[in-house]
């Protein structure tokens, strides 16, 4: 094995020693790192287990739920309820907050969790994922309702996700850079494989739902056929395209070789702000993005600024290679100013 033997227990003790997480986050990581080892179980076994397809239920967002979505949420609630680290939690499946019960140990935390990302993959046996995100609980508030979850994601102390693919690969930060840690089955603890993740500046690949294009604010049109025209283009470059369709995924290839992720604004989605969700999907990534050298935007401002006013709003994304995130970003700028 070329890796040090360094399990996520052992690594977030050396953070604690080095006065980075205190003993109540670090054992909250791990008990959200014992929940996706679970899910990583369910979702690895498939139809064998009779987890695919769909639940016959609907969430908030007005999703039908899949089977795995309803069972990696549970897991997640069971797994947390009685962590002694929580005041309360939130999930994209949930329409509100919980407060952790009075009959529990409580904690100064509160978990915001996408239990399972990437449902679209789940029955045709494409990677998919759980996000999370870490807040403290205000001062003196003992139970937490929705509106004490509504922090910038410059709040957040610890943001992760889980990736389900080839590999579970648990991808992590506490504020002090982002580290990949790989599942290793047979001993059933997560290892650290990368130390200190480092995103490129530049890069000459794109994600974005591209059948989406027509439905797309003039800046992305404008940006994105820039892209596609390539070295003979003003980019003076040819880009390459990848879309899996899930989130954790596609950010995870960033997170490795660097790439800009986007799910930008466009008629469609625009009532609602956007696709995806800022408070477990947006928030996490950008953290994990801005600790690896990159960034993220909502195309007009920084996303961990962004003043979140419900748990389950949506915001546009864009978030990877610091230099490419900007080059969208001085798109919609430059329009918004009239310049383009
Ligand atoms: O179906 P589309 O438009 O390609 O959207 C895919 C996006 O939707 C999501 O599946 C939404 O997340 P959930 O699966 O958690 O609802 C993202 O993971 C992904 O990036
Ligand atoms: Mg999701
Ligand atoms: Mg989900």
């Amino acid at each position: 094995m070329s890796h040090p033997h360094i399990s996520l227990t052992r690594f977030l003790i050396e953070e604690q020693r080095a006065g980075r997480v205190n003993a109540e986050l670090r054992l909250l990581v791990e008990v959200v790192a014992r929940a996706c080892k679970t899910i990583s179980i369910a979702v690895g076994k498939g139809a064998l287990g009779g987890v695919l397809g769909e639940a016959g239920t609907g969430n908030i967002q007005g999703e039908a739920q899949k089977k795995l979505d309803v069972i990696a949420n549970d897991v997640l609630l069971e797994a947390n309820a009685w962590g002694g680290h929580l005041a309360g939690l939130a999930s994209e499946e949930m329409d509100h907050s919980m407060p952790i019960p009075d009959v529990y140990p409580r904690g100064n935390y509160l978990l915001l969790f996408d239990p399972l990302d990437g449902s679209s993959n789940i029955d045709v046996n494409v990677s998919v994922g759980t996000i999370f995100s870490v807040l403290r609980c205000p001062e003196g508030v003992t139970t937490p309702a929705d509106e004490h979850y509504l922090q910038p994601g410059t709040e957040q102390v610890a943001a992760g996700y889980c990736v389900y693919g080839p590999q579970t690969t648990l991808v992590l930060t506490v504020g002090h850079g982002t580290h990949a840690f790989t599942l290793d089955r047979e001993v059933g603890s997560f290892i650290l494989t990368t130390r200190g993740m480092r995103i490129p500046e530049e890069t000459k690949e794109f994600a974005v739902n591209a059948s989406n294009q027509r439905f797309w604010e003039a800046p992305m049109q404008r940006y994105v056929g820039d892209l596609l025209a390539g070295k003979d283009g003003p980019r003076g470059k040819d880009f390459n395209m990848r879309w899996i369709a899930s989130m954790v995924a596609d950010v995870h290839r960033i997170l490795t070789r660097g790439g800009i992720f986007s799910y930008p604004l466009d008629s469609k989605c625009a009532p609602k702000g956007g696709k995806l969700r800022l408070m477990y999907e947006a928030n996490p990534m950008s953290l994990l993005v801005e600790q690896a050298g990159g960034a993220a935007s909502t195309g007009r401002q920084r996303m961990l600024e962004v003043q979140p006013n419900g748990l389950h709003m949506r915001v546009p994304v864009f978030l990877g290679s610091k230099a490419e995130v900007e080059a969208a970003v001085s798109y919609h700028r430059s329009h918004d100013a009239g310049a383009a």
